[in-house]
């Protein structure tokens, strides 16, 4: 067969093993970069992309690639267009990590119930200021706003609901009720999510509809004492606007897993309030959901390049793949 997959970044062995034991040969890519891509790529039927952007420009360089597999739920960092007009077909790994940013999600509501920054920062200096001074409240009986009912968003809806006795509103012009978890009340209302929501918690793409949906308008409507969970895409927050309101505790706090630049600049001053907890997109990275999204990314690449139908093919190209890529 002798395909070649590009890894710009390892993945775990489950999916080493699907493809070498398959008789593909797995490429190490020299850096995370566009140039490094660039120049990784030639020759190569497939990749498997985790942190690197797939650009018009490495589609362009790429004079085999036949495959795509992001790894992970969310693929705005594939021009699609581009891959299109290149004959190449986009699969992702939708399912695979969506337990893993679930509990990511708790975890950081967890993490502004209990003012948990502000805690850790004084608590060495001060700790009955530590333990005594800062306001915390519990989740039980308060309100979980969802923006997305998906895989992830459901999980969450579903600890929320059994975990945390919350009651659980959503947002989801894609879903019906019927499609909800039970306990889940799905409201058409955007603006009312903001408005009753103790929690709000972002679980949707990042696609033209809803980049920078959430700004200053979003943050006035809700209540001083609610706070914003972001486990999804940063640029669903307009990041500047979200810093004022932040700085001016417009609401309790926040906690954003993702941002606009991932890794943030050290001066991105986002980083530097006692309001706002940050992590390195973590959610999807444990070893469980790193296991399956290596293997699910194993079986697109396979499945593409031996023709078979493809199990998770990204929404925008289900039809392109019924045309069946070329090999
Ligand atoms: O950490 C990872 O494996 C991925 O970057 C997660 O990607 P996702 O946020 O698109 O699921």
């Amino acid at each position: 067969m002798g395909y070649k997959i590009l890894l710009p970044q390892e993945i775990m062995e489950e999916g080493r093993e699907y493809l070498e034991s398959r008789g593909y040969e797995l490429i190490k890519g020299s850096g995370l970069e566009e140039e490094d891509i660039i120049r990784d790529i030639k020759g190569c039927d497939g990749i498997i992309v985790r942190l690197s952007k797939m650009s018009r420009k490495v589609f362009e360089a790429a004079d085999k690639l036949k495959v795509v597999v992001r790894h992970g739920a969310g693929y705005d960092t594939v021009d699609l267009q581009a891959a299109r007009d290149h004959n190449v077909m986009v699969c992702y790994a939708p399912v695979a990590n969506s337990m893993s940013v679930a509990e990511a999600a708790m975890m950081y509501m967890l993490n502004c119930s209990r003012n948990f920054k502000k805690t850790q920062k004084h608590f060495i200096d001060d700790f009955y200021y530590a333990k005594l001074k800062l306001p915390r409240v519990e989740m039980d009986g308060k309100t979980l706003g969802l923006i997305g009912v998906g895989n992830i968003g459901s999980r969450v809806a579903k600890k929320a609901l059994h975990g945390f006795n919350m009651k659980v509103i959503a947002y989801d012009p894609y879903k019906t009720q019927a499609e909800v978890p039970e306990g889940v009340q799905l409201i058409d209302d955007f603006d009312q999510i903001f408005k009753e929501s103790d929690f709000v918690s972002l679980h949707c793409p990042a696609n033209e509809e809803t980049t920078g949906f959430v700004g200053t308008r979003e943050l006035e409507l809700m209540k001083p004492t609610a706070y914003l969970i972001n486990t999804a895409r940063g640029k669903l927050i307009k990041e500047d606007e979200f810093y004022e309101a932040m700085k001016n505790e417009r609401i309790a706090g926040a906690a954003l897993d993702v941002m606009m630049e991932e890794p943030p600049k050290a001066d991105n001053p986002l980083l530097y309030l006692d309001n706002v907890t940050i992590g390195p997109h973590l959610g999807a990275a444990t070893i469980e959901a790193t296991d399956r999204a290596s293997l699910h990314c194993a079986i697109g690449v396979d499945e593409v390049l031996s023709g078979k139908e493809v199990t998770w093919p990204i929404p925008e190209m289900k039809d392109f793949c019924k045309k069946k890529v070329t090999v």
